[in-house]
């Protein structure tokens, strides 16, 4: 495969992820790269080794305007809202941001105050994540969760009275001996509640969780696809369009960050475990990855390691992120941001629109329906 030359080249958006990798318990199905505390959480001590680890990243960015952050974890809500305001202070002196970057940080139920929230307002943050998981008591203590449902609703609650630009809330389907009723009463509390955004995923059982331990008793797939399909009708209704897999948004709201990295867009990636892409002129794309656990990453080691994407594995790459955005895709994007020709991809963009799973016209490709059903058919044809 030949690298493709570009003329008048402008790079793809670039986005800033920053790790935060405590939690005040870590819940018996999440395999996010958290740890529960066990002393006084070091906050002053870790934002300093974050602006240090951006300190480094931003030089292999230089000239390139940051368009979006997220502030993931964990449980990024355990900072103080002095400390997060440090934090942001220091990223903007380092690297330039976007006068109206959607920045994000996530949060859960039982850590929000009207306070904090207000601070972080404050110092930048316009869209909160809230991880509510379920409305429903019972199953909100089968998840190992902290919080009750009144909180959760208080929480979406406070994020909506601060007329932020966005927020979004975070709940999970398929939970243990969940019926079709129950699950859809969550969706029901979700719509009433009105946010911008709305992610909804299906339980999963990660490896190395405590459910992967001691499975739970999830429901069959007759229930699974009465939920779906019942909950994205009440959705659509209420006036959501699903954009993604797993996301949903009232026009004009879908979350800038996620679907850079779905565009196969760049991000920086700072803190515990966070990874980053970077694309560069000469058309060479570097993955990174830092140290994961936070006592090596608190030594100062912050890259643990970063390597080259060969070309022959970026179609792959590409599609597996972007055929996840039910969006029709350019061709001249997948051009723009691997830095291959169209012909290295031509039997297998022929093979899929045979089998039904691509429509593909003179500029766009669309996924179909039986494209989604057998997105790893389809996938496995760009390997
Ligand atoms: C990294 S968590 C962060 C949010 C925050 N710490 C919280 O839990 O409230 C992001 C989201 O991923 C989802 N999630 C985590 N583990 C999952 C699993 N095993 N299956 C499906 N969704 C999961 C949850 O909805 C969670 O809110
Ligand atoms: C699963 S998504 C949830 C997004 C949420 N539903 C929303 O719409 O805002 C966010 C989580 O993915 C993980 N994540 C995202 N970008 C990452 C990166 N560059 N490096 C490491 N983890 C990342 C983090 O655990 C983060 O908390
Ligand atoms: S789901 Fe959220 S609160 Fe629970 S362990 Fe994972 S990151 Fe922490």
């Amino acid at each position: 495969m030949t690298l493709k030359a570009h003329s008048n080249f402008t790079l793809a958006p670039l986005s800033l992820y920053v790790h935060i990798p405590w939690c005040v318990e870590k819940c018996p199905y999440c395999d996010f790269n958290s740890h529960a505390l066990k002393t006084k959480l070091p906050q002053v001590e870790y934002i300093e080794h974050l602006l240090k680890d951006l300190e480094i990243d931003a030089k292999l960015v230089k000239g390139r305007q940051i368009q979006s952050i997220f502030i993931g974890g964990g449980t990024p809500s355990l900072l103080d809202g002095d400390v997060l305001d440090t934090l942001l202070k220091g990223i903007f002196a380092r690297v330039e941001v976007s006068p109206s970057a959607e920045i994000t940080m996530e949060a859960n139920p039982n850590s929000v105050e009207a306070l904090r929230f207000s601070n972080y307002q404050s110092s930048g943050v316009n869209r909160i994540s809230i991880g509510v998981q379920s409305f429903n008591a019972d199953k909100l203590i089968r998840l190992g969760r902290i919080h009750d449902p009144k909180e959760a609703i208080n929480a979406a609650h406070i994020a909506k009275k601060l007329g932020l630009q966005s927020f979004n809330l975070d709940i999970m389907h398929g939970l243990p001996n969940q019926s079709t009723e129950e699950a859809l009463n969550d969706i029901k509390q979700i719509i009433e509640l009105d946010p911008p955004h709305f992610s909804w995923y299906q339980l999963t059982i990660e490896p190395n969780t405590n459910f992967a331990s001691k499975p739970p008793k999830l429901p069959d797939d007759d229930i699974l696809w009465d939920i779906y399909t019942q909950g994205n009708e009440l959705l659509s209704q209420a006036g959501y369009v699903q954009y993604e897999t797993s996301a949903y948004s009232k026009v004009g709201y879908q979350c800038q960050h996620n679907l850079n990295y779905w565009r196969f867009g760049d991000y920086l990636g700072i803190g515990c475990g966070a990874h980053g892409k970077i694309t560069y002129l000469n058309g060479s794309i570097i993955r990174t990855q830092k140290t994961k656990h936070p006592k090596g990453y608190m030594e100062s080691r912050y890259l643990d390691q970063s390597w080259q994407v060969p070309l022959e594995e970026r179609p792959f790459e590409f599609f597996m992120n972007r055929f996840r955005l039910f969006e029709p895709v350019a061709k001249t994007e997948f051009e723009h941001y691997t830095f291959c020709e169209l012909t290295s991809i031509e039997k297998a963009i022929s093979d899929a629109t045979s089998k039904g799973f691509i429509d593909t016209t003179d500029s766009h490709w669309q996924i179909t329906s039986k494209g989604k059903l057998f997105l790893n058919d389809l996938l496995d044809l760009f390997l």
